[in-house]
């Protein structure tokens, strides 16, 4: 039998280098040490609307999971999968509080913030339709609604990280999220103490330094 028939085929991400959902992917992926291969799909150039591309992903975002036969497009449904599937580093505690402060701080991320700033298709879509040309004011309120409620929830229980001394799935969404919130939409970061803090703490850690949009492989030199 050949040698490349028996060995299992490394995962595949598609994604762009500063999205947010692919960059939590990233992260997740480092933190339980799984090498990949970087596909970048290029959203500037719409790439994600490849008829090829949306055989992957029928809703046409980044990021996607390619792991063998398996097939998943969505950040939080990759994350969930790589969670039961490489259980190593487990990103969601045993016990059940702590577990369901988790998946809330994820779901505040993925259904509160992000789907309001995702730029430039669906803030340039609103734009076009209504004549909305405060984009940055919508994906502004939407940040500070969001960060106000995680900086709430998360204040008596953090310790070295968001829900305690352990890197976990919280924090894996939290950090880019933070990251977009200064980098791209320009937040005061002083009114979130404990969010600031946290960032600062992941900004030490390697699986977290690896996965910052603009050191990524298909980034624009100087971004
Ligand atoms: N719920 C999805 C959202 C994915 C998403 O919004 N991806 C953005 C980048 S972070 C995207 O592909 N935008 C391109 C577009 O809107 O056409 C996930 O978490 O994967």
């Amino acid at each position: 039998m050949a040698l490349e028939s028996i060995e299992p085929q490394k995962l595949k991400l598609y994604n762009y280098w500063r999205s947010s959902c692919s960059q939590r992917v990233r992260i997740a992926l480092n933190l339980k040490g799984l090498d990949y291969e970087y596909k970048a799909v290029d959203l500037s150039k719409d790439e994600q609307f490849d008829p090829e591309y949306e055989k992957l992903n029928p809703v046409k975002y980044v990021p996607t999971l390619v792991d063998g036969e398996v097939i998943v497009a969505d950040s939080f449904a990759i994350i969930l999968y790589l969670e039961e599937k490489y259980p190593q580093h487990p990103l969601l505690p045993k016990d059940l509080k702590k577990k369901a402060l988790n998946i809330q701080i994820a779901s505040i991320v993925t259904s509160t913030i992000q789907p309001r700033q995702n730029l430039p298709v669906d803030i340039d879509f609103i734009e076009g339709r209504f004549d909305l040309d405060k984009k940055l004011l919508w994906a502004q309120h939407y940040l500070n609604k969001g960060f106000t409620a995680l900086e709430k929830l998360i204040k008596d229980c953090a310790g070295k990280y968001a829900t305690g001394d352990e890197i976990q799935m919280a924090d894996v969404f939290l950090e880019p999220q933070i990251h977009a919130g200064i980098s791209r939409f320009e937040i005061d970061m002083s009114k979130f103490p404990t969010l600031a803090r946290l960032h600062e703490a992941y900004m030490k850690i390697t699986e977290f330094q690896a996965a910052v949009p603009e050191i990524q492989q298909d980034a624009p030199t100087g971004s």
